[in-house]
């Protein structure tokens, strides 16, 4: 491995907090289409991180703010008639800009109308697919992405049934098929450009107790794709979010109170912190 070399943990940690300095010196907008569950929160996170947030419904407007933003985010939680439209018309948009866009598959399998939104989604190549081990399974399933995968792909509601480790293949062969990067969250998160895979550890198990870390980790992962190329901003978002968790759980009597001590912690932790919470990186072998 050579100083240079895209394995360099160093080269990425740097980049990690070179990023984290972008956003806070330039807070890019970061516009969503994103569940009313989990909204409030995706904001606040969006905010805390140097960020700035606005949240649409319907297509015109989305259209309008994928031009106004620095990259867009599409979390697909708690579907609404109009998102037929809108979150094809936000990712097309983006597409026909070159804007890089972010999406969360929420939920996949619930119902019909997901799978057609998906579908229109899948010639839209997002630059950062976030989700949990069953989501991002799904999602390279229904794109023919990944033929031979280990988990099961099924998502309980919007929870995850598989471990982070079954959906790797999944992950990398998914972040092949829309040349991005595709982050999966679980205990240590992973992710991949479909070449590198990178390991993010440290956390709390308090952050699965709490609905929306998910969710507005994908928000924080668009503000951070606004100002870096994806795989960094995918490692940025996760590390941003392991860092301030760790400071959370040491505050907290519970997932209310960590809820709070988490959004300071992403305000108040330095570059430096964040790029230095525990990653590891390795080659993907296909
Ligand atoms: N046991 C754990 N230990 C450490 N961090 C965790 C743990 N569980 C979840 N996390 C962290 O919480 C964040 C959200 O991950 P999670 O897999 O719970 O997302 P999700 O299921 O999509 O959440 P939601 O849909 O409720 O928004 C990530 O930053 C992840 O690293
Ligand atoms: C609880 C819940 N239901 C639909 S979206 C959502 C937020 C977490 O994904
Ligand atoms: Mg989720």
């Amino acid at each position: 491995m050579t100083a240079d070399s895209a394995l360099d943990l160093d080269a990425l940690r740097s980049r990690v907090a070179r990023a984290v300095d972008d956003v806070r010196a330039s807070a890019p907008l970061a516009p969503a289409i994103t569940n009313a569950i989990t909204m409030d929160f995706v904001a606040n996170a969006q905010l805390a991180v140097g960020g700035s947030a606005a949240m649409v419904y319907l297509p015109e407007e989305a259209v309008a703010l994928a031009q106004a933003g620095g990259a867009f985010y599409v979390n697909m939680g708690a579907l609404l008639p109009t998102h037929r439209e809108s979150i094809p018309a936000a990712a097309r948009a983006c597409r026909d800009l070159g804007r890089p866009w972010v999406l969360d598959p929420v939920g996949i399998g619930i119902g019909g109308l997901r799978g057609a939104v998906l579908d229109e989604l899948a010639a839209c190549g997002p630059a950062i697919v976030r989700a949990n081990a069953s989501e991002v399974i799904a999602l390279a399933q229904a794109w023919g992405a990944a033929d031979a995968v280990a988990g099961t792909g099924r998502v309980r509601g919007v929870d995850s049934a598989d471990a982070v480790d079954d959906a790797a293949r999944a992950a990398a062969a998914l972040a092949r098929r829309t040349d991005g990067a595709v982050a999966v969250s679980g205990e240590d998160d992973l992710v991949t450009d479909g070449r590198v895979a990178v390991r993010v550890a440290g956390g709390s198990p308090l952050m699965a107790r709490v609905t929306g870390f998910g969710c507005s980790l994908g928000g924080v992962a668009a503000v951070y794709a606004a100002v870096a190329d994806p795989l960094t901003a995918a490692v940025a978002a996760s590390a941003h979010y392991a860092a301030a968790g760790t400071a959370a759980e040491a505050r907290a009597a519970g997932p209310a109170s960590f809820k709070v001590a988490f959004i300071d912690a992403l305000f108040n932790l330095t570059a430096a912190e964040i790029a230095a919470n525990p990653l590891t990186i390795e080659e993907v072998r296909s």
